[in-house]
């Protein structure tokens, strides 16, 4: 599911009337998921921006391979390279301290703790189930921690993306499956927010869409629906859509986009487009125009070898509601904890148990 969440905090509108620049798109048509309580219709308009899209040690006993585990900054004693601690605080755009989070009675999340730091492309891994897709909506500022914060560049976030208030950072959010807007065009879906949002005139805003699905390598797409398009194109619609920023704004802001496994279901060599993708509208990159991308930083979850070496750099790996362990990918593969050894390998004798 595609979410293209914005936060400074721009996000879609999901106010219950017509859509100010798709005529004929009815706010209702949205997927009820996508509702916004009635309670939280009113406010200024910040307000009524809204989001479309929708350590403790571990209960088991591992035994000695645990050991190493430091229970308070979960950093493994392997001699790693990690978090740089205090040096340049300025330079951390999200911040999870000791981040708790259950549903019911199952608590997921046990005190996570990490910093997402300006220019920076980190993977999240651990077994299926382990609270990763939890820690990024908790990120993105969709569900609420129970315990901990959740610090915005440098500033604590009080409630839900939409009820904060805090500027400075845009979020991207690009769920595993597209969830484009099946009755809109690539168009229409790519430039939501700005139709939305933003003040600027529909052929612009149509200009910038082909230029930022160019920039992601499609082209020629515009008019068709997402019906119309492959899976590993909707990945790179449901990807422009979380890019695509108002550039006629006299500051713009930073962008953290987070990727929910964003090349679960696509063959090898289409997994290698995406990743190669993530990597050019980074800052670092250069997009498929030539131009460096937009993106500071961003946050991948997934599952599979192949995202891990080509598109991170530094990886946290979450096991049982922690961080077990951290390191550059580089490390992951020689890293000596068994935990992250059983995961690498794929091995069914080991601590982790399914
Ligand atoms: N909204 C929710 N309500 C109830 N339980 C939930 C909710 N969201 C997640 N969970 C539960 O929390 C646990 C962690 O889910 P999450 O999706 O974060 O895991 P994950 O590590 O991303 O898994 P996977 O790798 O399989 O996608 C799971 O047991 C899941 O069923």
């Amino acid at each position: 599911m595609f979410l293209a969440l914005k936060m400074s905090i721009s996000v879609v509108s999901t106010t219950n009337s017509t859509c100010s620049a798709l005529p004929g798109f009815h706010r209702s048509s949205l997927p009820r998921r996508f509702a916004v309580p009635m309670s939280k219709r009113s406010g200024s308009r910040r307000e009524r921006e809204r989001i479309v899209c929708a350590c403790t040690t571990p209960s088991r006993n591992l035994g000695d391979e645990l050991s190493s585990i430091d229970v308070n900054n979960s950093i493994c004693s392997e001699n790693l390279s990690v978090d740089r601690g205090d040096e340049d605080e300025a330079d951390i755009l999200i911040e999870c301290k000791d981040v708790h989070k259950s549903f019911g009675e199952k608590q997921v999340l046990r005190g996570v703790s990490f910093k997402i730091r300006h220019g920076e492309a980190v993977g999240i891994i651990g077994p299926s189930g382990t609270g990763k897709s939890t820690i990024l909506k908790i990120m993105a500022g969709l569900l609420a921690p129970d315990k901990g914060e959740v610090h915005i560049c440098g500033r604590k976030r009080r409630g839900l993306v939409d009820d904060d208030g805090i500027s400075g950072l845009r979020i991207g959010l690009v769920f595993q499956s597209a969830a484009l807007f099946d009755s809109l065009t690539v168009r229409e879906n790519v430039g939501f927010l700005l139709y939305e949002n933003s003040c600027m005139p529909k052929n612009q805003i149509a200009e910038l869409v082909t230029e930022t699905l160019a920039a992601v390598g499609l082209k020629g797409v515009d008019d068709l629906m997402p019906s119309e398009l492959s899976g590993g194109m909707k990945k790179r619609v449901a990807l422009a859509r979380s890019i695509i920023f108002d550039n006629t704004k006299e500051s713009i802001e930073p962008e953290v986009v987070l990727y929910d496994e964003p090349t679960a279901g696509l063959d090898p060599i289409a997994s290698t487009v995406v990743e190669d993708l993530i990597r050019s509208v980074h800052l670092k990159g250069e997009n498929a125009m030539g131009k460096p991308g937009n993106i500071a930083s961003y946050v991948v979850v997934t599952h599979q070898h192949s995202t891990i070496r080509r598109a991170v750099d530094r990886l946290l790996f979450l096991y049982e509601g922690k961080i077990v362990w951290q390191g550059m990918t580089h490390e992951f593969m020689s890293s000596t904890n068994l935990i992250v050894r059983q995961f690498a390998s794929g091995s069914l004798d080991g601590p982790i148990r399914y």
